[in-house]
């Protein structure tokens, strides 16, 4: 990527600080954390646990909002502090999709439907919706799976439909917590490699926790947390 061009941002945060309790139980999880993530970047954000990289993930998902520092998203401000700029509930279904650790499939629904009911949540006909989960199937591998359940598709099946369901309305944003912790190292890489692949495909701005050191190399950019406060950016050459 050229990062000498002043490419467009998919995702902004700027200063995000987040206070749990107050008084005795006050706990600083976030401090100043800002990060800019371009259209089609790939960041991986590490960090012991405590650190707090789940608390800045749910800051930018638009789930749990901060103490103050603003969110932006494709140029627009949608959380400055608590304060919602926005109709957070549509915006985040529109804009982002979310990849968790465990796939979280719904297990009466097949592979195509799961990611199916996403897209025609969003307003698209049940046709076109079909179609465009196939396609999704197709691109990450797992077309050949798209009539079974989950509990017929091993581990590493199961998250590559999770993120085509997270691609499923083509969203600005992907956010990841730990993708692949269930999955064997091997298998792990292979999800990664195709959440990049696809995600650099699809344009979308894309940071994914991770503990896993060995696949940095798949990512554009790291970002390291520690003790709530975010490191500068280490871009992968
Ligand atoms: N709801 C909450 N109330 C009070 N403190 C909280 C809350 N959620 C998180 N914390 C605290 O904020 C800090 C950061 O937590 P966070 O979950 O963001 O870290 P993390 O880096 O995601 O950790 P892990 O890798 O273990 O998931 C920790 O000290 C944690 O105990």
């Amino acid at each position: 990527m050229n990062r000498d061009v002043d490419r467009e941002l998919a995702i902004e945060t700027r200063d995000l600080t987040k206070i749990y309790g107050s008084g005795n139980t006050e706990v600083v999880a976030m401090r100043n954390a800002s990060m800019k993530v371009s259209v089609g970047e790939v960041v991986a954000l590490l960090g012991p646990s405590g650190s707090g990289k789940s608390t800045f993930l749910t800051a930018v998902g638009l789930i749990n909002p901060p103490t103050s520092g603003q969110v932006y998203i494709r140029g627009q401000l949608v959380l400055d502090g608590s304060t919602a700029h926005t109709n957070l509930r549509a915006f985040r279904r529109r804009h982002i999709g979310f990849v968790f650790q465990k796939s979280n499939l719904i297990p009466f629904l097949t592979a195509i439907e799961n990611v199916q009911i996403a897209i025609e949540l969003n307003g698209e006909s049940s046709r076109a919706a079909r179609r465009k989960a196939m396609e999704l199937l197709d691109d990450l591998g797992v077309g050949d799976r798209a009539e079974n359940r989950p509990s017929m598709l091993s581990g590493g099946q199961q998250q590559r439909v999770a993120v085509a369901r997270a691609l499923a309305n083509n969203p600005s944003v992907i956010l990841a917590d730990e993708p692949t912790a269930a999955l064997d190292s091997e298998r792990g890489r292979q999800v990664m490699e195709l959440f990049c692949q696809v995600a650099h495909e699809h344009g979308a701005g894309v940071i994914v926790v991770t503990h896993d050191h060995r696949a940095l190399d798949v990512f554009d950019t790291t970002y390291e947390m520690e003790d709530g406060r975010m490191s500068p950016p280490t871009h992968t050459v």
